[in-house]
């Protein structure tokens, strides 16, 4: 079962490993909490895009995880970058991304990030309201370029995933739309630093099923047809990430080849190059963060494992009520128990998981939490001045630190 989730992790003599390496033995090296990352998985999960679209851009949305050996381990499968800020631009840079495989959305960019992203020469920006591409065009003329731009439309879909990571709804604040798009590429078209070449779009996260992605596609590509009619010389359709993963034991780990099989035969009369902007379903699975149980409190009509990481190490549970399926580093065979994991933080919410079957656990076992390798530690904070957790990556029998620990020094010393 545990293979399901990554084919890298499993139990070698009662003990769990990931891709080779003992997570008993690097908690005891390296503390915890800890997040591990499974390159092997990593380079599947891109090979399995690359197989499922070989024509098409898989820009890795770097917001999932931005960690710069995780991007470059991605680059060196061919992907290029996904970004939502200067950060995240800075991040594909450092990790050696071709400035040419990198795609900037975002409903708040600021001038200087549009500046650091023009003089960087990126692939293009996707647009995602009238101000937007105004204000492009007149930082682009102040800096005498001509600006490759896709306009984000909100093809109003529901992607049946959690309200908060729906992005391509109506009422969303996600791109311009649908029944707008028209009108806004007649208006981008006469502005002069600006070229016009793609369209994008992006309906949310946490996508199992491939039909929204249907309705979606057939919106864009009719749209795509009309804008070819009509002169434009769209050369790239970017119908971004959001494919799910498996969180719970009853889910399947979908496949990019699915998505392929579903969206194939709607763009058949597409000459545009096709791009992928996917996240969770890369690195998602490749990671789990390992945990120390604490102490142990059983208040009679409830039971609870308290361990070493909070909601500052991975908030999904949180804000999402997100499940993380969670097995102990050492196999146990005793009874189970129905109880909370929570963290030592002070807060009600500091959860990682409520009413759940667990084998029975001691003070000083470790936990490791599955499917945290996207959005757990990009999403970590210093709340409770906690100091963030340190991040490995694993492969084939070999680990290596790639973020340190940080210590209190280290939090507290931008403060005056
Ligand atoms: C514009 C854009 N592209 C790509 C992604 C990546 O999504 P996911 O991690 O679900 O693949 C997101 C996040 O939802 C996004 O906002
Ligand atoms: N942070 C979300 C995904 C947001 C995707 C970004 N648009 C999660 O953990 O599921």
């Amino acid at each position: 079962m545990l293979k399901d989730y990554n084919k890298y992790l499993e139990y070698r003599n009662g003990e769990l490993y990931l891709d080779g390496v003992s997570l008993k033995a690097l908690a005891e090296e390296f503390g915890t909490p800890l997040y591990v990352y499974s390159a092997s998985y990593i380079r599947d999960r891109v090979r399995a895009y690359r197989k499922a679209f070989p024509t098409a851009l898989i820009c890795y949305a770097v917001k999932a995880n931005f960690n710069p050996q995780i991007i470059k381990l991605v680059k060196e499968e061919g992907a290029g970058a996904d970004i939502v800020s200067g950060g995240e631009l800075y991040a594909s840079l450092q990790a050696g991304v071709d400035p040419k495989k990198i795609v900037y959305a975002g409903v708040g960019k600021t001038p200087k990030e549009i500046e650091y992203a023009i003089s960087s020469d990126i692939l293009m920006f996707n647009v995602e309201s009238r101000m937007e591409l105004e204000v492009l065009d007149q930082i682009a003329e102040r800096m005498g370029k001509k600006v490759r731009i896709a306009i984000r439309v909100n093809p109003d879909v529901d992607p049946k995933t959690h309200p908060y990571i729906s992005t391509g709804m109506k009422k969303s604040k996600f791109g311009v739309d649908i029944k707008q798009a028209k009108e806004e590429y007649e208006y981008a078209r006469n502005l002069k630093n600006l070229e016009v070449v793609g369209i994008h779009c992006h309906i949310g996260s946490q996508i199992l099923d491939v039909s929204p992605y249907i309705e979606a596609v057939e919106k864009i590509v009719e749209l795509y047809h009309y804008l070819i009619k009509s002169g434009f010389d769209i050369r790239y359709l970017d119908i971004g990430g959001g494919l799910g993963i498996k969180y719970k034991p009853e889910q399947s780990n979908p496949e990019p080849s699915d998505l392929a099989e579903a969206i194939s035969p709607i763009l058949k009369d597409v000459k545009a190059k096709l791009i992928l902007e996917p996240g969770r379903s890369i690195v998602g699975n490749s990671g789990v963060l390992i945990t120390r149980v604490e102490f142990l409190k059983d208040k009679g009509h409830k039971h609870f494992v308290i361990v070493d990481a909070g909601m500052n190490d991975l908030i999904r549970p949180a804000i999402y009520d997100a499940y993380h399926h969670i097995v102990p580093v050492e196999k146990r065979d005793g009874r189970y128990i129905k109880t909370d994991v929570v963290g030592p933080i002070c807060e009600t919410g500091d959860f990682l998981a409520l009413d759940r079957e667990l084998p029975e656990v001691g003070r000083g076992d470790y936990l490791a939490v599955l499917s945290t390798g996207a959005y757990g530690f990009a999403m970590s904070s210093h709340y409770n001045v906690r100091p963030r957790a340190c991040e490995l990556l694993v492969d084939e029998g070999k680990y290596r630190v790639i973020r340190k620990r940080e210590d209190y020094t280290y939090i507290l010393s931008l403060n005056s």
